[in-house]
């Protein structure tokens, strides 16, 4: 086989145990992209902080979510290759940012089962671009694949907020969930520092300066999280014909006090039965294979507080995770990407663009 897939997804801890999302916490949060500080700062917050108090208690909350097959996120995608595999011609597996399988294993694998091997598509398992998630999945992809000097081109999928196949699948997967009597949706995205929605504006002048700014046409919206997060929310609320005043729009995850992208979403559940929505759906569309994010915090953590808070009904919507459109949205990329068509595929990241001193800013 000339061609392979690989889908990228976050990664897990290994376990449960505290050592082990202790390791898993330490590489993810010593990562440049997701905390942004001087390398000695980000290590002494990182490992002397942030860690040891964190890992007890996401120890904790990966109990409440772990099956007997390990990691629902980890369980999730290779469920999603699987299916994958059985759709296309080409050998489709998974690897992980975080913990493993590591692109660099993945890599070797896929080399060595496959000796005349000449291209690889990566597909991020995130719809939207962000410093902390597509960025470094794609550059850390790359790098590995520069360090092994392997023998094939790595190619990836670009973001695929706006895409026809990943939204007719988004809709189709939510549809069934607003046949029922309900009062708001609430589209719930992972978070992250406005620092970072600055960072990524390569015009230097776009980002969060107007209150609308993410329904103004600009440059800097191809490297927006925040725009693609709304255009992909937009796009779902005009095919479903969800009356306005019925959906939502929040930002979970918020990690520390630096000012993260609002409105948040824990507040937002806890008022939202005051403003006399009784009964409310949540989708999570950032993430495709659910996890620890969605089981956890909001089907959990955010369920409790919206019935504290006087809410009578709680309903959460599953990721893509193996949804047949799903599978069959992935399956016509890869048949394109056999067929040489190339709308799909690659662009510069923000991350080349930006002027040396952003660069040096999250380096
Ligand atoms: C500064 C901290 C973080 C940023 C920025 C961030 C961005 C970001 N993350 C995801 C997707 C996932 N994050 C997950 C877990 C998770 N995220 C952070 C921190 C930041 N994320 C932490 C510390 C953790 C670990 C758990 C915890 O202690 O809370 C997960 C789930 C992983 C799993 O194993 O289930 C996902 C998925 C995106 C898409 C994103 C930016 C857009
Ligand atoms: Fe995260
Ligand atoms: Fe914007």
């Amino acid at each position: 086989m000339k061609r392979a897939v690989i889908l990228m997804n976050l990664g897990s801890p290994d376990s449960t145990e505290v050592k082990d999302v202790k390791r898993y916490l330490n590489e993810f949060l010593m990562d440049a992209r997701v905390i942004d500080k001087p390398w000695l700062l980000r290590n002494l917050l990182v490992r002397g902080i942030i860690v040891p108090f964190r890992a007890p208690k996401s120890a904790e909350a990966y109990k409440q979510v772990w099956t007997d097959a390990g990691s629902p996120l980890i369980v999730l995608s290779q469920q999603l290759a699987t299916a994958l595999d059985g759709e296309v011609e080409e050998p489709v597996v998974i690897a992980m940012r975080y913990g493993t399988p590591s692109p660099r294993q993945v890599f070797d694998l896929l080399q060595s089962q496959h000796p005349d091997l000449e291209q690889v598509l990566l597909v991020p398992m995130y719809p939207h671009y962000a410093m902390s998630s597509y960025e470094t999945a794609v550059e850390y992809a790359k790098e590995q694949h520069k360090e092994g000097r392997y023998r094939f081109r790595l190619d990836y999928i670009r973001p695929y907020y706006n895409n026809e196949e990943y939204l007719h699948a988004l809709c189709e997967s939510i549809r069934p969930y607003l046949d029922g009597d309900y009062d708001q949706i609430l589209f719930s995205y992972h978070g992250v520092p406005e620092r970072h929605i600055y960072k990524g504006d390569i015009t230097g002048q776009h980002c969060l300066k107007s209150g609308n700014c993410c329904d103004v046409p600009s440059a800097a919206h191809q490297y927006c999280y925040r725009h693609q997060c709304w255009a992909t929310t937009k796009e779902v609320v005009r095919r479903l014909g969800i009356p306005e005043g019925k959906w939502g729009f929040s930002f979970q995850s918020r990690l520390g006090r630096d000012p993260w992208l609002q409105p948040y979403t824990a507040q937002r559940l806890s008022e939202l039965p005051k403003e006399g929505v009784q009964k409310v759906v949540v989708a999570c569309p950032a993430f495709i294979s659910d996890c620890l994010e969605t089981l956890e915090e909001i089907a959990g953590e955010g369920k409790e507080l919206f019935l504290h808070a006087g809410g009578e009904n709680f309903t959460m919507i599953p990721c893509l995770n193996v949804h047949p459109l799903w599978v069959q949205a992935l399956a016509k990329w890869v048949r394109d990407y056999a067929q040489g068509k190339t709308d799909m595929l690659q662009f510069d990241s923000a991350h080349e663009l930006l002027p040396k001193k952003s660069i040096m800013d999250i380096i």
